[in-house]
């Protein structure tokens, strides 16, 4: 577990637990064992740690927390490299991670090959960096990077770890030989200001400060998560108690957080991620089928999906050619994915030369035979089922014999795609979530054709644009939007029977989910949802009309038609179950605006009716009625005073605007009274008791 080697006074001890070299038990044990013989040993006068194959150790051995603990624990192992008097150097490559960067922390001396990683990702499997991360890093690099880094997980590069002082040095070559080559440099140096237990934070007397700052952007980013705010307070204690206590609280609060449901659900959730990439399906497997070499692609339909999808393979270093049947579509959707790029670029997410290559790669197009030679086409038009079957037959018929034709539906039969071209075995579904550059999941989809091959190759794809990819067999719905399915209708429903977007989103989101459904619902677009409804009835050769209630004696709401026929679709027209503040805004407000002048309006161009046929004399007697009746709030002088603080012309504009919008409620058929007064600016003084209308 750990290979033991002297190489003239340089004892060398290569970690070797593939495949990430994690301290399980027998590492630990054997690490221990060891460190006692290279400090036993006379003719040993340095020691290099250090990780065999592809990485140093990766941290703590993450499927061991579940079972009892077994002595030697690693703090216990590691306070050995710091007492000794002999220089220890932790010469890393790959991933130092969690219990890695601990072990290098009680090192005298760290150095790096300028590729590896850094870093304490502990936070995302609910806990924190447990054996001394948080008091010892915080004494290298100061508390607010230390903060960042162990409230984010992050990992970071060399050579941003050479810039915090993390490590004293990058190497380039064999891990080996220069960490026995930095040993030799260092081997009769003084130790004593190389441990970090004696150092002090640097920025200890803004620790106050800096807790606070940290303590609200983790509850603000990381809602409803306990490791961060337990990062915030542990890595605070590094500049307010010894380092003694300090590790007493760090104890502490690691022991409440492993016991906390929170941090066995992240395991959980951890290897889930890697298991799903496991796949199996009817003729083959991840270990059976090989990915075929994908270089370049297509992806047809510059909306929303096709764009972000776009913005994934550019990024991942595919040529995408754009395909769009209109100039200015295709216009608008390269400066989609022009935006996207650089807004990432902006916030540092992409490098700059990523985003320079992404732009060479980009091939917009509206001609079907630049696709000829593709080798994965991605289709992102609406969801209609004969659209998508004509696209793939015109595919079938130009592309060259082994292009993969994939469509990103949510919901449509991919076997029935497929039987629209002769080469079914290399048809699939390839799934993105809104927005698809942001969202990691991707749900590859599987036909009763699609070969095991096609399937390698788009779980591959979906692996190197940074995807998790999950194999599902095609069905209504799939897997997410199946489940997702009842989750939707009851939300609908809910509304229904009387509760409001903001309520039921509310309650979503206190449970832990960023977005309740009806946000979700805007931000992917509410048509979406309809035309998925209308293809399903239809499929099941069933019309529906706003009226309906049931298809095939199911319940069902056509709430989304109402929104779909009423312009309503979403942040991309500024307006869905919520107002934004723009087209394409992300601000979700409820839409008080259009309550108030649906409520407000309609009753005002009743009241103007009112006025018109006689039946009340005065704009004052509605008002008073509404004063003494309806207790409308006297300030603001009841509806008609109101409507006229408003504008007449305004309210006249209005109330055209909802009559054409909702021609079948005859309320909103505009008064001409309220024409007449607002055409010819007539004052209210002159239309109101006592005066003698001119009208
Ligand atoms: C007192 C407590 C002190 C310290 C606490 C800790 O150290 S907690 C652990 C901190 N470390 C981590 O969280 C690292 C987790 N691992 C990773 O982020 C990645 O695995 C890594 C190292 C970046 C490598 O990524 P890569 O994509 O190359 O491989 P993959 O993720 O598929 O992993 C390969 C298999 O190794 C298993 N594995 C990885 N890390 C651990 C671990 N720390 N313990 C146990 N097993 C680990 C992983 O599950 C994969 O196996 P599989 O059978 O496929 O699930």
């Amino acid at each position: 577990m750990v290979d033991y080697s002297v190489h003239g006074q340089v004892a060398v001890l290569e970690v070797n637990n593939p495949p990430v070299n994690a301290f399980s038990h027998n590492v630990r044990v054997g690490l221990d064992r060891s460190i006692d013989k290279a400090i036993k040993d006379t003719n040993v006068k340095a020691i290099v740690i250090c990780g065999k194959g592809r990485t140093f150790p990766a941290g703590a051995d993450i499927r061991e927390f579940d079972q009892p603990h077994k002595e030697p624990s690693l703090t216990l192992v590691f306070e050995k490299l710091e007492k000794t008097t002999k220089p220890v150097v932790a010469a890393i490559h790959g991933t130092c991670l969690g219990g890695g960067l601990e072990c290098a922390l009680f090192c005298h001396y760290r150095i790096a090959q300028k590729t590896a990683r850094v870093g304490f990702p502990e936070v995302q499997i609910g806990i924190l960096p447990g054996a001394a991360g948080t008091q010892r890093l915080p004494r290298l690099t100061g508390l607010h990077v230390a903060m960042d880094m162990i409230t984010s997980g992050r990992h970071i590069f060399a050579p941003e770890a050479l810039k915090y002082g993390i490590i004293d040095e990058m190497f380039t070559g064999d891990v080996i030989n220069a960490g026995i080559k930095f040993a030799k440099s260092v081997m009769n140096k003084p130790l004593e200001d190389r441990c970090l237990m004696n150092k002090t934070v640097k920025d200890a007397d803004q620790a106050d400060q800096i807790a606070d700052e940290f303590m609200s952007l983790v509850k603000r980013k990381y809602k409803g998560f306990e490791a961060p705010i337990d990062c915030v307070k542990a890595v605070k204690a590094s500049a307010t108690l010894p380092y003694r206590e300090g590790l007493k609280m760090e104890s502490r609060l690691m022991q409440k957080l492993l016991l906390s449901g929170q941090s066995a659900a992240q395991r959980y959730a951890f290897f889930s991620e890697r298991a799903v990439s496991r796949w199996k399906m009817p003729g083959g497997n991840f270990q059976t089928a090989k990915p075929l070499p994908i270089k370049s692609t297509a992806v047809i339909g510059a909306g929303t999906m096709g764009t972000g999808i776009a913005v994934c393979l550019l990024n991942a270093g595919y040529q995408v050619y754009l395909l769009e049947q209109n100039q200015k579509f295709l216009e608008n959707g390269v400066k989609t994915i022009r935006g996207i790029i650089e807004g990432s670029v902006r916030l540092g997410k992409t490098p700059m030369a990523v985003a320079q290559k992404a732009a060479t790669l980009l091939k917009p197009t509206m001609k079907y035979e630049d696709l000829a030679d593709v080798d994965l086409v991605i289709e992102a038009v609406y969801e209609n089922l004969s659209l998508k079957r004509e696209i793939f037959s015109k595919l079938d018929k130009l592309c060259k014999p082994t292009t993969l034709l994939c469509s990103n539906t949510s919901s449509l039969d991919i076997d029935r795609i497929g039987t629209a071209t002769k080469r079914g075995d290399k048809v699939a579904g390839m799934h993105f979530f809104a927005p698809a550059y942001y969202m990691r999941l991707l749900e590859n989809i599987y036909s009763t054709q699609t070969s095991p091959t096609t399937a390698a190759t788009i779980m591959d794809v979906g692996r190197k644009i940074g995807k998790v990819s999950v194999l599902v067999k095609s069905c209504q719905g799939f897997l997410a939007n199946r489940m997702r399915g009842p989750f939707a209708v009851e939300a609908y429903f809910l509304l229904e029977e009387g509760s409001t977007p903001q309520e039921v989103d509310s309650v979503m989101e206190n449970l832990g989910m960023p977005m309740g459904p009806f946000k979700t619902g805007d931000l992917s677009g509410l048509d979406i949802g309809y035309k998925i409804q209308t293809e399903l009835a239809k499929s099941k050769g069933v019309e529906l009309s706003v009226d309906s209630k049931f298809l095939m004696g199911e319940r069902i709401s056509t709430l989304t038609r109402t929104m779909y026929d009423n312009g309503r679709l979403g942040r991309k027209t500024g307006k869905g179950w919520y107002r934004y503040e723009k087209p394409g805004g992300k601000l979700a407000t409820p839409d008080e605006e259009e309550i108030l002048e649906r409520l407000m309006y309609s009753c005002i161009n009743e009241g103007f009716k009112i006025l018109e046929e006689g039946v009340a004399a005065t704009p004052e007697d509605i008002d008073i009625s509404w004063i003494y009746g309806f207790s409308w709030p006297k300030y603001l002088g009841g509806p008609m005073y109101y409507a006229n603080r408003i504008g007449l012309d305004k309210i006249y504009q209005r109330i055209c605007y909802y009559h054409e919008n909702f021609p079948y409620s005859s309320h909103w058929i505009p008064s001409r009274l309220l024409l007449k007064l607002s055409e010819n600016k007539v004052p209210m003084s002159q239309w109101c008791s006592g005066t003698d209308s001119k009208l």
